[in-house]
């Protein structure tokens, strides 16, 4: 757990950092301090570690005031990612990796072997550890980046803006990825980002903050979403939150209809007449066949048991609604965690949901 009690940072020239931050973010929660820029969230986030310390207040970490005790043991207990991974050029991915078991007094090869163990654990291939950081690509150098601050096996990470510096594909990868990771490791991560869709995805609870690291609002996403305090965090949350919202709504109500199928054999399946589903050889949807015969794509399916924690959507209202108004065929196809069709979903079914008043 760690706990601000009134943090104040009033830097040298006088600006102020912070002016009064209180909030705590919870053990084995991921917490997202979400705001605009200059707003105070490195500086929250660094003091911490004590990068920063704070002018007044204090950090308590697991109950200890951070400032008492020596600053380089505080940080051999924290990992810590930041924006474009912050690798030491000069060392090889594994020898990056194994920094902080080294400090921790592990001897070089235990240490090379914790790194590898690490690197596999955020799916880099072993071929890369023996590569320079230059010679990997941004998404990679985060997941190097991550690996090293996982390394030391701290319960808490700081991680600030780790994921902006790579084009979006990549990052909700690497989101993927951390959701995934902290499912098994269940660390208190303590997440800074400018990005509100990042926040509302990686966070168990949200901090809304305004210039001068004052706290607008701290909830849960979906809370924020429904119930934001003003119009700062209203403007900030955007327009579409009853869309987003329907992300964490679970759509336990829906019921799935009956859709023609037809095994994808051979390829040439002949006309239809009706929309209809081609099935793969493990009854996996390939995609539609129209009433003329031509093939269309399935359009975003709806998983409706998917146990992997980082299906965006898996069994929500936003991912049956995604699933029926992206489909050619006006109704959307379900399939369950391991890809086979399970039913299809009706766009008036999952309308009458919303209209039965599930999301706000
Ligand atoms: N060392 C410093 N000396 C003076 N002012 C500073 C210093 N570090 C940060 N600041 C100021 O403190 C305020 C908060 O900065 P901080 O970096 O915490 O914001 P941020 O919310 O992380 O912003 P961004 O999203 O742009 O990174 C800003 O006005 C910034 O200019």
């Amino acid at each position: 757990m760690i706990e601000f009690r009134d943090v104040g940072k009033r830097f040298a020239d006088g600006t102020v950092g912070l002016e009064s931050l209180s909030l705590t973010a919870r053990e084995g929660e991921i917490t997202v301090l979400v705001g605009p820029s200059g707003c105070g969230k490195t500086t929250s986030l660094r003091t911490v570690n004590r990068m920063v310390e704070p002018t007044s207040g204090a950090v308590y970490l697991a109950g200890r005031d951070v400032a008492q005790g020596d600053p380089a043991d505080l940080r051999r207990g924290i990992g810590y990612v930041i924006q474009q991974a912050g690798l030491f050029p000069h060392r090889r991915v594994i020898d990056n990796v194994a920094t902080v078991p080294v400090l921790q007094g592990l001897s070089r090869r235990e240490a090379r072997a914790r790194a590898a163990e690490v690197l596999e654990r955020v799916g880099l291939d072993a071929a890369l550890a023996q590569r320079w950081p230059a010679q990997l690509s941004g998404g990679q150098q985060q997941r190097v980046g991550v690996a090293r601050a996982l390394a030391g096996d701290a319960p808490v990470l700081l991680m600030d803006e780790p994921f902006s510096a790579v084009d979006p594909v990549v990052r909700v990868e690497l989101q993927d990825e951390l959701l995934r990771l902290q499912a098994d490791l269940g660390k208190t991560i303590l997440f800074v980002t400018h990005d509100i869709d990042e926040a509302i995805r990686l966070g168990d609870r949200v901090a809304v903050l305004r210039v001068g690291g004052r706290l607008a609002q701290f909830a849960p996403p979906d809370e924020l979403l429904a119930h934001p305090v003003d119009d700062f965090v209203a403007g900030f949350v955007g327009r579409d939150r009853g869309y987003r919202r329907l992300g964490f709504v679970p759509a336990t109500a829906l019921r799935l209809v009956d859709l023609p199928t037809r095994a994808d054999a051979n390829g040439d399946s002949g006309t239809p007449g009706e929309w209809t589903v081609l099935l793969d050889g493990s009854e996996r949807p390939a995609a539609w066949l129209g009433p003329d015969g031509a093939r269309h794509d399935l359009g975003s399916v709806y998983v409706t048991d998917g146990d992997d924690a980082a299906a965006d959507a898996a069994g929500t209202l936003r991912g049956a609604l995604d699933a029926a108004l992206s489909s050619p065929a006006g109704r959307g196809v379900a399939v369950d965690g391991a890809g086979r069709y399970r039913g299809g979903v009706d766009t008036d079914d999952v309308l009458a949901l919303l209209d039965r008043g599930a999301p706000r």
